[in-house]
């Protein structure tokens, strides 16, 4: 045979001991749940798992946002636009999650953010959140929504740390008898929920038809059909209601703006802290300045947080907030975001630009939908590797090493407050000071003055914004 021009790999018979070695098949996974499970590999993945067991309606509750769903789609995006400046040869065999919040430890950097209605997502509610929470080890918050009790939860996640969530509500009576029995209970920290004066308007809902209780409707009915587990587990486990309050039936947002208050102020903050033993932190903080504001009242935390996107659509971005919050309020108290979180990189990054800590809502309720406690035990699971991955590939072994020098946020839409302002102030300056204006005018100019001061705020953002890395100078680490 003719001597080939280029080197080749030489051939030989096939070896029964390869080809044995080669046939090594994993024991199959027998509990079909876990074998569903398995296959996700993301929060997006359990999220296309819980879309198909769960009735529309359902899902459209926990997945939908308020009108446009503008704000929620925003913040998903600005945490996919975070670029991510990794350190290298710094010896990291292992790294610590651990992360001291609210006067505690908690195993991850984020927790169970307080979610209404749970269990009409899947059956197990609460007590499969609870007590996922209790085996890793990270905080449970229960909404004055839930649908478990505040004894209940209690039971679930006996030794582990729960967290309620308050809203005040007219009836303020309601509120004071949730915030004693929480505390009885020996709940150590209270959020206080402000984003909620009135529902946003979830038009989801609307469109489906959605009520409470549920309802049976020919389209539910035909929606059930390839669902049965759900309506197996929903017509064979007791009643789906509120767990501390009675509704009067509707839309979720006619019952919330039933419930709640447009008139709460900083007085039913102050009457809450002073009947709450343990830590208080305000949730759905979306402004520096209130941020302030709430510091030197002495609270101990926030959550920038736009309540997933269910209330004020097109509401500032939570995590866009982070660097100025803390660089004005972060010496004084806790800072944590939430909206938006579907991956555990977006947690890093935002341990990295100061927060404390961090929520995840629908992170948790699709991995509830898509397999009860199991698939919430997957959800922490996914996000905890995605953590550890994140921050190994990062080089740096505990969360306190993580900083501002670690990411970039990239900026996707600039604010054009900036020209509006510079017009208004030269038009300002454009007037003669020494002519003294007639009535007419004055008034005219009180209102320029005015409509100034409004725009300088955002002006202000706008500068902080800009001294954000941007695409135009994305290589450069954030200050
Ligand atoms: C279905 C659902 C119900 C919610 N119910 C409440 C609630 O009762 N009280 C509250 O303070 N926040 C509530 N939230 C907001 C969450 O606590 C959290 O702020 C939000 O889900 C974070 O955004 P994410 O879902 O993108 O993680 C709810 C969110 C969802 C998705």
């Amino acid at each position: 045979m003719a001597k080939k021009p280029y080197p080749t790999v030489p051939r030989q018979f096939p070896k029964p001991a390869e080809i044995f070695e080669l046939m090594q098949f994993k024991t199959p996974t027998l509990n079909a749940t876990d074998r569903r499970l398995e296959k996700a590999l993301t929060i997006a993945d359990l999220r296309d798992i819980a879309k198909r067991r769960t009735p529309k309606a359902a899902f459209d509750y926990t997945e939908g946002a308020a009108e446009g769903e503008i704000s929620l789609a925003r913040a998903r995006q600005a945490f996919q636009d975070v670029e991510f400046h990794p350190s290298i040869l710094r010896n990291v065999p292992v790294v610590d999650t651990t992360r001291e919040v609210l006067g505690g430890t908690s195993a991850l950097p984020f927790g169970i953010a307080p979610t209404g209605f749970t269990r009409l997502m899947q059956t197990e509610g609460e007590i499969a959140g609870a007590g996922a929470a209790a085996a890793a080890g990270i905080p449970f918050t229960l909404s004055t929504l839930g649908t478990t009790s505040i004894e209940g939860v209690k039971g679930a996640n006996p030794t582990g740390r729960n967290w309620f969530q308050l809203y005040v509500m007219r009836d303020r009576e309601i509120s004071y008898e949730l915030t004693r029995r929480a505390a009885a209970a020996g709940f150590d920290t209270l959020f206080f929920t402000v984003d909620t004066p009135v529902a946003g308007a979830r038009l989801r809902d609307k469109r489906n038809g959605f009520s409470i209780p549920p309802q049976l409707t020919p389209g539910t009915i035909v929606n059930a059909i390839p669902r049965p587990a759900w309506w197996i587990n929903f017509l064979t486990t007791p009643k789906l209601e509120f767990a501390s309050l009675s509704t009067t039936g509707g839309t979720v947002g006619e019952m919330l703006d039933a419930a709640m208050d447009p008139t709460i102020s900083f007085d039913d903050l102050d009457i809450i802290r002073s009947m709450w033993p343990g830590k208080i932190v305000v949730k759905g903080v979306q402004t520096v300045e209130d941020a302030k504001l709430l510091a030197a009242r002495g609270v101990d935390g926030v959550v920038l947080s736009n309540h997933g996107g269910r209330q004020l659509d097109r509401a500032p971005i939570p995590f866009h907030l982070l660097p100025d919050v803390v660089r004005e309020v972060g010496g004084d108290l806790e800072v944590h975001v939430d909206t938006g979180i579907m991956n555990g990189a977006d947690i890093v990054a935002s341990v990295a630009l100061g927060a404390r800590f961090t929520l995840i809502g629908r992170a948790y309720l699709y991995g509830l939908m898509a397999g009860g406690r199991r698939g919430v035990d997957r959800t922490i699971s996914i996000l905890r590797s995605e953590i550890e991955r994140t921050m190994k590939l990062l080089e740096v072994s505990t969360l306190d090493e993580l900083g501002p020098q670690h990411v970039t946020q990239l900026a996707r839409l600039q604010p054009i407050a900036r020209p509006v302002q510079a017009a208004a102030e030269q038009a300002v300056a454009a007037k003669p000071k020494s002519v003294r204006a007639p009535r007419a005018t004055a008034a005219k100019a009180t209102a320029t003055k005015t409509a100034t001061a409004t725009v300088k705020k955002p002006v202000a953002r706008t500068a902080a914004a800009a001294a954000k890395a941007t695409p135009t100078t994305k290589a450069a680490p954030k200050a």
